[in-house]
């Protein structure tokens, strides 16, 4: 059920004690499914993400000639094409994992393949995807603006060898050619030039699922990445919960001065969630590793700590972060995200405006924000078609009484019912709340 917009972000006025389920991660679900598209049998995807942004890639490797069995929650199958289809017209939505991972196949299709998307996406830089293509021999028409629509003419195959990009406006860049390479004749050298590389985190897990499907990989040097050619293999995987999608419910934990456990929490993983529990234990929170999963236990309501953090490996938690270190009691610097001006939007100007709105004092950086913590009142917050905007609206709401949040159904990029699974956390209480259990 679509929820009413402006939403009334709950406010539990007292410690939480929620057990949540979130959805299976959109980085890896979007990964499987590009792979299993080059895969050299069918493959099976267990416990995928259902959002608009996998569904977007679905369609993308139906459109290329893929089949795709997503009638299940549980389990998608996936028998690649025997070649990859041109002739079609895709639409990414607001997917930076479609715009930027399927022009490599699009690449490898026998005929022109137009990538459009919704109007909030046609502003986010692909640019450097498509002039490695262009370097790789392949046409492609994009009017010199290097954002979606554009057009890639496939030619079947690519010799692959040698490219040089500027990836610092995204590791997506780097992604979308290294997870594609394989299934070139030569292989890829790819070269990053330019300030570094943002999302360390999202690179490991590109290269973690390639070695996952039989792909040799090398990292000549912190700047390079060779990838052999060479089959991938069929794959049968699961895909871990999604700690991105986690990391509002533990933050719950945090600011109400709760306990917050999320099922199914890896022991490893590469996504930049592996990073919360560490910062949130420097923001005053205790975590631990019980059988269900990670246990969040914030600190008493009032004494979050603000603290500075170097977000430039995890770059995707900012908006979440953002919002602890609006509630937290001394100011916080945030750094190494300048790349997120060019995300869903621009959501340094975003959470400038709307920490503002909220009576708080929050300034903008090269790289970054400064976050001044000062007494918030309720407001209406705004989401811009971010995904990532709505659960920081939750997140302050959870704090602040009076939070309205226009279009919080936008989760729905990466969790479709994030309204309801936050309503039902929000509305659980802790029956001994304390500093031990
Ligand atoms: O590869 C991925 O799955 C992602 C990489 C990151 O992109 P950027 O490096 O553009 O931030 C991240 O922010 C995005 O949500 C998902
Ligand atoms: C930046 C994000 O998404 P995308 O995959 O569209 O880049 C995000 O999910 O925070």
């Amino acid at each position: 059920m679509t929820p009413p917009s402006p939403w009334a972000a709950p406010h539990p006025g007292a410690p939480v004690d929620a057990v949540v389920h979130v959805p299976g991660s959109k980085s890896l679900t979007n990964r499987w499914l590009v792979l299993a598209a080059l895969a050299d049998g069918p493959c099976t995807i267990r416990r995928p993400l259902r959002s608009r942004d996998s569904e977007r890639m679905v369609d993308a490797l139906r459109g290329l000639g893929c089949h795709v069995d997503d009638s299940s929650d549980e389990v998608w199958s996936v028998v690649p094409a025997p070649a990859l289809t041109g002739g079609v017209r895709l639409d990414a939505g607001q997917a930076g994992t479609v715009m930027r991972f399927v022009p490599p196949l699009a690449a490898m299709a026998d005929g022109p393949v137009l990538l459009d998307g919704h109007e909030t996406a046609r502003t986010r830089p692909v640019g450097p995807v498509l002039e490695a293509l262009r370097s790789l021999g392949v046409q492609v028409d994009d009017g010199g603006r290097g954002t979606m629509p554009f057009t890639v003419h496939g030619r079947g195959a690519l010799d692959g060898g040698e490219v040089t990009i500027d990836a610092s406006a995204s590791s997506q860049f780097v992604s979308a050619l290294l997870l594609a390479a394989a299934r070139f004749r030569d292989g890829l050298t790819l070269r990053h030039h330019g300030v570094g590389v943002p999302s360390a985190a999202h690179l490991d897990m590109t290269l973690q699922v390639l070695e996952e499907v039989g792909v040799r990989t090398a990292r000549p040097d912190a700047r390079t990445w060779r990838v052999e050619p060479g089959p991938v293999r069929a794959f049968d995987r699961s895909v871990e919960p999604d700690l991105s999608s986690a990391a509002p419910f533990l933050a719950l934990a945090a600011v109400t001065g709760g306990r917050v456990t999320v099922r199914g929490w890896p022991p490893s993983t590469t996504q930049p969630g592996a990073w919360l529990p560490g910062a949130l234990e420097r923001m005053g929170a205790r975590c631990r590793t019980t059988t269900e999963g990670l246990e969040v236990r914030g600190p008493a309501p009032g004494t979050l700590h603000g603290v500075d953090h170097d977000l430039s490996d995890v770059g995707e938690l900012t908006p979440v972060v953002a919002a602890l270190a609006a509630l937290a009691d001394r100011p916080g610097r945030l750094g190494g995200v300048a790349h997120l001006r060019g995300h869903e939007t621009d959501r340094l100007d975003a959470l400038v405006t709307e920490i503002t709105r909220l009576g708080g004092r929050a300034e903008e950086t090269e790289d970054g924000l400064v976050i001044d913590p000062t007494p918030l009142h309720g407001a209406e917050l705004q989401t811009y078609h971010d995904h990532r905007m709505a659960m920081f609206a939750a997140v302050v709401g959870a704090a602040v009484p009076g939070v309205r949040v226009v279009d919080v159904a936008t989760a729905d990029k990466t969790f479709p019912g994030f309204d309801v699974a936050w309503e039902r956390a929000a509305a659980t209480r802790l029956e001994h709340p304390g500093p031990s259990r």
